[in-house]
């Protein structure tokens, strides 16, 4: 039999769509994957050893070598530039980056602040634009900076836009559209190719059928 694949998965949103994705693609999961505060998930009928991790944390066990392979929004991807493979746009999760504000924002030349949790992708972001700002890293709840006055602008994920509505704020500026990525470790990918292909295509081929 073939060596053990290590898969990190995101703990969270995007954890049900990707496990799904897999099951479609014939890995067999075990109950306990879905419903448990196990962090360490063995699959012995898939061949997979699951690690459940924080989403921004998936790149660092996969660039580490602790895991194989791994599910990481791209979000996560630019905020942590991770030494690691990026093989498939698994098209789940789909999201965008925006700047948001209050209505009515202008820009002023006055110390300029925005609120994140990407703080590396925003920075890099608004030094493309040449504008000059001060980013302030937040952990969550980060439409609520503007509305306390914290910072002017915010960088962050929008989805349904229900979020920016219901705090009264507005989009002012589209980033980049975002999805989940299936990452790879550059050793895993030499050392495991059989069953890293394997895995790609199966995946690649579920997801055809889904676009059909
Ligand atoms: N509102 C959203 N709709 C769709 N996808 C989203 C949304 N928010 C985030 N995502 C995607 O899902 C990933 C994980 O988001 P999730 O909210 O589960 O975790 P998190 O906010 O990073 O972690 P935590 O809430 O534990 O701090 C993000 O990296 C992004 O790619
Ligand atoms: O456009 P919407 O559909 O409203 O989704 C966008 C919201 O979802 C995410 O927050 P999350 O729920 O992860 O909470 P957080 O603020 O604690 O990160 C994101 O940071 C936005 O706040």
């Amino acid at each position: 039999m073939s060596e053990q694949l290590t898969v990190a998965m995101p703990k969270g949103r995007i954890f049900e769509e990707a496990a799904d994705l897999l099951r479609k693609a014939g890995y067999a999961l075990p109950p306990e994957f879905d419903d448990s505060r196990k962090l360490i998930v063995e699959a012995p009928e898939a061949n997979m050893s699951f690690i459940l991790a924080k989403p921004m944390d998936v790149p660092t066990y996969v660039e580490h070598g602790v895991a194989d392979v791994g599910v990481a929004g791209k979000d996560v991807m630019i905020e942590e530039e991770r030494d690691v493979y990026e093989v498939l746009d698994l098209k789940i999760s789909e999201c965008y980056m925006a700047v948001a504000g209050l209505p009515g924002y202008t820009k002023s030349d006055i110390n300029p602040k925005v609120a994140s949790k990407y703080p590396n992708l925003a920075t890099q972001y608004f030094k493309e634009q040449g504008e000059q700002v001060e980013i302030i890293k937040l952990n969550g709840s980060i439409e609520l900076a503007p509305l306390v006055g914290l910072a002017d602008r915010i960088v962050d994920i929008v989805s349904t836009g229900r979020t920016l509505k219901e705090n009264g704020l507005v989009e002012l500026e589209t980033m980049i559209p975002i999805t989940s990525r299936l990452i790879v470790n550059p050793v895993s990918y030499r050392m495991k190719d059989e069953q890293i292909d394997d895995l790609v295509e199966r995946l690649a081929d579920v997801m055809g059928g889904e676009q059909r």
